[in-house]
């Protein structure tokens, strides 16, 4: 089976809500696809969001990388070839790590179509389900705590709460939902960047003060500030986990050898794909550090291949998979299946999922 063809398209899904993080506010998926045509008629398929703020990346510049970089380096390559594939597409062209994580998905899907296996039990098969949490944007605290009320609604046990905008006005939101929602619902908290070092210590010490019982902090400095990140986890209790802070398994080297976070997120837009991922999660298993996946604005294209990730690995202990839930429709076909917090996987040959919603491939 050889690659014969990579073709860009794009998708517009509408979300249920605006999405709003301290970084960043979104109405819409709207993302580059991938699809790897093999000589034999097969195709697998990838997805790219252009989330610029996190991973530099934009509509363009993804589907720029694809067409005039990686299409060039992988045309005539043969799909068991995995290890020389993963090698080009890393080696043709730095960081553009959304547009190698499409590509890198669409070419895993091709070989689990041509190895008959999904891609899950390829990569381990630790599990057939998963739980993911949903995401409850930042907003007035009211607004959050009808959203994390209508989400428990909805079944969700894990809640992951958007902060960082207001400093110490965080405490009150996740006091004010954790009054809401009870003891039972685990809550995570995500900065996105938002707060400094001190501040970290300060707000972090105060939930624990208060007893609202939060499983873990996600990235509360900024990315590049490891300094930062090592000064909070080592003066609170609640475990730190490292999110806009690791990009590549270097990244997670650095991390683990400072001890500068407790967990690690791993996202496939961040790593490059799943051939990276992997990579973090043996470092994190020899290391003995637990992994979260999560993913960015994505539809259930892209978020399936980080399910089967999660699916195929036993360190992946935490789930963010939710931007499926957050969008309004999804259009596609086959692959795992994501009702509210529990994604099943499927026994369809590669990631599986298809009919996708493009008019137009270039
Ligand atoms: C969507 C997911 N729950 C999430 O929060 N992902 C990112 C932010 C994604 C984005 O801005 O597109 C995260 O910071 O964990
Ligand atoms: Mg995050």
């Amino acid at each position: 089976m050889v690659i014969q063809d990579i073709q860009t398209g794009r998708i517009s899904l509408p979300l249920r809500h605006p999405f709003k993080t301290a970084l960043r506010t979104v109405d819409a998926v709207e993302d580059v696809v991938v699809r790897v045509i093999a000589d034999t008629g097969e195709t697998g398929y990838g997805e790219a969001p252009p989330t610029a703020v996190i991973t530099g990346d934009t509509l363009g510049s993804i589907e720029c990388a694809v067409r005039d970089f990686i299409r060039p380096a992988l045309l005539g390559m043969e799909i068991e070839n995995l290890d020389g594939i993963m090698k080009k597409l890393h080696g043709c062209i730095l960081k553009n790590t959304s547009a190698k994580a499409a590509v890198d998905m669409a070419v895993y899907d091709l070989y689990g179509k041509r190895l008959g296996a999904p891609v899950y039990q390829l990569l381990g098969g630790a599990r057939k389900r998963v739980e993911t949490d949903l995401t409850i944007s930042v907003n007035p605290i009211e607004e959050m705590v009808a959203d994390a009320l209508e989400a428990v609604g909805r079944g969700y046990r894990i809640l992951k709460i958007k902060v960082g905008k207001e400093g110490r006005g965080d405490v009150e939101r996740i006091a004010a939902i954790r009054s809401a929602v009870g003891p039972d619902i685990l809550l995570r908290v995500d900065a996105n960047q938002g707060w400094n070092a001190r501040q970290s210590v300060s707000i972090i010490s105060a939930m624990e003060d208060k007893g609202l019982d939060i499983e873990l902090v996600e990235q509360p400095v900024k990315a590049h500030d490891i300094e930062g990140m090592k000064y909070i986890t080592r003066r609170v209790q609640t475990p730190i986990l490292a999110d806009e802070s690791v990009f590549s398994p270097a990244d997670a080297v650095e991390i683990i050898r400072q001890r500068a976070a407790d967990f690690i997120n791993i996202k496939l837009m961040k790593t490059g794909g799943i051939h990276e991922a992997l990579k973090i999660c043996d470092v994190a298993e020899i290391y003995g550090v637990e992994c979260m996946i999560g993913c960015m604005l994505e539809s259930r294209l892209s978020v399936a291949a980080a399910a089967h990730l999660a699916a195929g690995r036993s360190v992946i202990t935490r789930a963010d998979l939710d931007g499926p839930s957050l969008c309004s429709v999804d259009p596609y076909e086959g692959g795992p299946v994501f009702d509210e917090a529990a994604i099943s996987m499927t026994g369809d040959p590669g990631i599986g999922v298809g009919n996708l919603p493009c008019a137009e491939w270039r």
